[in-house]
């Protein structure tokens, strides 16, 4: 599932020479540590139940290590990493979403994000209800979503499931609405975690085709993936976190072959590229509906 949300801030100022700058930046979780429910038996015997806070310790995970970057405005920067490396965790430091613990997050302008994590739409709510309370709390009129709405379900090609509510839509359709809402929103600066992963292969080229228009017109991404091949079709710069830390900053095509090398991984076909580049039918072609 995705979730999406954007904020409102000044227009960006080009005198800053940046769209997003990361410095020095921190990010610790508090996280609870029972020591005594370390064997199975214990999990079994105590499971669903709160214990006294006896005996019960507060570990600290530094999520983020003292991570610096800048990205350059209309430039597309990808993240990259093994799990629990701190790339999700950074893209909410830029979001807003987490506040870090230390160090400075400067956001150059009107930020959107499409992240996996988090609260997204109501699935309760219909697709048209959504579109409209995304584009409200991103800060737009309601005359202004009203015009974008065409654009945002013609775009998601979902006018046919548009008033059904989002729960009956499946990962990909919800998916495509999300990256729909953030990417019609005007943002400065969009983050993308993993949302693309959701979506067939039509899908993908769309918003590959999407990114680039936004590009084009000097809009700045960030996307974290674990598709290296989508890594290197779509970004012109990438960064490799490892266990916090920024190791590695440089050409996609060559961070991400060392990434591959220290994880073991045999150089990837560009799958991703092969992929989008062939357009494999839209949604009508995967799916039957009938009115009763
Ligand atoms: N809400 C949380 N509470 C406590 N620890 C967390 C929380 N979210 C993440 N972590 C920890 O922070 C570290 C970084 O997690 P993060 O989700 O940023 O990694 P990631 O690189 O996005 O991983 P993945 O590729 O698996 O999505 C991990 O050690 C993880 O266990």
């Amino acid at each position: 599932m995705s979730s999406l949300s954007a904020s409102e801030a000044a227009p960006p100022d080009p005198d800053l020479g940046y769209a997003i700058r990361v410095k020095d930046v921190r990010v610790d979780y508090r996280t609870i540590v029972d020591p005594r429910a370390n064997t199975l038996r214990h999990s079994l015997t105590h499971l669903g139940r709160r214990g006294g806070s006896g005996g019960r310790a507060v570990r600290l995970i530094h999520a983020v290590r003292g991570v610096s970057f800048d990205v350059e405005h209309g430039s597309v920067l990808g993240i990259v990493g093994a799990n629990g490396a701190g790339k999700s965790t950074i893209m909410r430091a830029i979001a807003g979403i987490l506040p870090p613990s230390s160090g400075e997050i400067v956001v150059n302008g009107r930020i959107s994000t499409l992240l996996a994590l988090g609260v997204g739409f109501n699935g309760q709510l219909s697709g048209r209800d959504n579109v409209v309370l995304g584009g409200l709390a991103a800060g737009l009129s309601r005359r202004q979503v009203a015009e974008r709405f065409e654009q945002i379900t013609a775009w998601a090609e979902l006018e046919e499931f548009i008033d059904m509510p989002m729960k009956s839509y499946s990962s990909g359709m919800y998916g495509r609405l999300a990256f729909a809402v953030s990417t019609h929103l005007d943002p400065d600066v969009l983050l993308i975690d993993e949302a693309l992963s959701t979506g067939d292969a039509h899908f993908r080229r769309k918003s590959y085709d999407k990114m680039q228009e936004l590009v084009a017109q000097a809009r700045t991404i960030v996307i974290v993936s674990h598709g290296i091949g989508a890594i290197r079709e779509m970004c012109d710069d990438c960064i490799w976190m490892h266990k916090g830390e920024l190791v590695r900053r440089g050409k996609p095509d060559e961070v991400t072959a060392e990434y591959l090398e220290f994880q073991g991984v045999p150089p990837e076909p560009a799958k991703a590229r092969d992929e989008a580049a062939g357009d494999l039918g839209g949604l009508d072609d995967a799916m039957v509906m009938e009115d009763v």
